[in-house]
């Protein structure tokens, strides 16, 4: 069986970090959450793969090539104007081959495991059956009426709570869904949905089927939200090994990998799941708390504390910082001093409402320099390419390329 697999948006809502990448190139674990969807794939059979890409495509492409690391192949093709789901499963239609009866079809940006996908494999029936799950705040997302596992009527983002069990985006389909995508009318929402060529399906008398799973399946709507999905991925890990140094008097404690070429300097305290990458240099008496990710090629300087928080690749922290609840993008360099503040229940003004972070330090972009005894208070956003001068409180959404002196 062939996979579609959906790349092509930027996730908005998780900005800053997607105003350089997009949401399937956020890293959980270390790694962008397409590489769990491919995994997860790959680990059930699936190894011949369609990416529908646009937004920052060649990011993707560079990263993943022709997938053969992996064990996959993938093919890719361009979605030029984002036009909504269906529009989406239609540029894979060249793709496919007579003998492609049935294929899988979900979102790069959904962090799974191979059990979430093996249970639609495994029980899938109808003309297209939809992988579900129950949820209780079920706005934003496709929601399923089913009869037992025969789905009566699915619901795009409904105002109201019709159920609780919603659609995953991960489907399997036969190849006369193409043909049905033709007919498929443009949404009052402005897009052509796959949920209504699924609705037009079932009131034509096909069989719609839904399997309801409890593997995992996380949807990063917010950029914070991340690090719960990091955590999650974090603690069901079983791959965890020390290839770098461990200085005399370091302290590993729990499920800790750290990589390649990576040194550990004496009087550092690590407590998993935490994983560090290649190349890094983790100074002395530094201390790094469950559940964090430090990329590669990052240096962290003594007397500096992380916890549960994502670090991305090439940053630079000083010594004597704190740093929770936060994700720090790439090729940062944070002076000496530094405090990310964090709280529990944080409101943040998104463009279209104010939104509650269960708990959350800071968020900061790529590119950014900080200099020293700079405080983040809990909940600031700093964009791209941002620089703030030593001394500085920080205490809002910072908008890209930002100079604060
Ligand atoms: C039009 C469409 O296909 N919407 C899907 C899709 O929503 P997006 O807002 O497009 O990400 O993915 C959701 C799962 O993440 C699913 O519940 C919903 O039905």
């Amino acid at each position: 069986m062939k996979a579609v697999i959906l790349a092509a948006g930027e996730g908005i809502r998780c900005r800053p970090l997607t105003s350089t990448r997009s949401k399937v190139m956020l890293p959980v674990a270390n790694k962008p959450i397409l590489e769990h969807v491919i995994e997860s794939l790959a680990k059930n059979g699936i190894k011949d793969l369609i990416l529908v890409v646009g937004y920052e495509r060649e990011r993707i492409m560079n990263y993943f090539e022709d997938g053969l690391d992996l064990g996959v192949n993938i093919k890719y093709v361009h979605q030029k104007a984002q036009l909504g789901t269906a529009h989406a499963i239609k540029q894979a239609a060249d793709l496919m081959e007579e003998d492609d009866q049935e294929f899988m079809v979900l979102n790069g940006d959904n962090v799974i495991e191979p059990q979430t996908i093996r249970d639609l494999i495994d029980k899938h029936t109808g003309d297209a059956t939809i992988l579900t799950v129950k949820k209780e705040h079920i706005c934003g997302y496709g929601v399923v009426l089913a009869n037992g596992k025969k789905v009566t009527k699915i619901i795009e983002k409904p105002t109201t709570e019709l159920s609780h069990i919603i659609s995953t985006g991960i489907y399997i389909f036969n190849h006369s869904i193409f043909e049905r995508i033709e007919h498929t009318q443009i949404s009052p929402l402005g897009e052509y949905a796959i949920t209504d060529t699924i609705q037009q399906m079932i009131e034509d008398g096909m069989d719609v089927d839904h399997v309801l799973t409890n593997s995992l399946w996380r949807d990063a709507v917010f950029a914070w939200n991340l690090l719960k999905d990091n955590s999650m991925v974090l603690d069901r890990t079983e791959d965890y090994n020390i290839k770098g140094t461990v200085e005399d008097g370091g302290i590993i404690h729990g499920k800790v990998s750290i990589g390649n070429n990576t040194v550990i300097r004496s009087g550092c305290y690590i407590v998993g799941p935490t994983i560090i990458g290649d190349n890094c240099e983790i100074a002395p008496n530094v201390v790094i708390l469950p559940s964090t990710t430090i990329g590669d090629n990052v240096s962290i300087g003594s007397f500096t504390q992380v916890q549960n928080s994502i670090i991305m690749d090439n940053t630079r922290i000083h010594s004597h910082g704190s740093i929770s609840n936060s994700i720090i993008g790439l090729n940062n360099i944070i002076g000496p001093y530094f405090v990310a503040e964090d709280k529990e229940n944080v409101k943040i003004q998104m463009e279209d409402e104010l939104r509650t972070a269960e708990k959350l330090g800071a968020i900061t972009g790529d590119d950014i320099t900080i200099g020293h005894r700079v405080l983040v208070k809990a909940g600031s956003m700093i964009a791209h390419n941002c620089r703030i001068e030593s001394g500085k409180t920080i205490n809002q959404i910072l908008p890209e390329n930002s100079i604060v002196v």
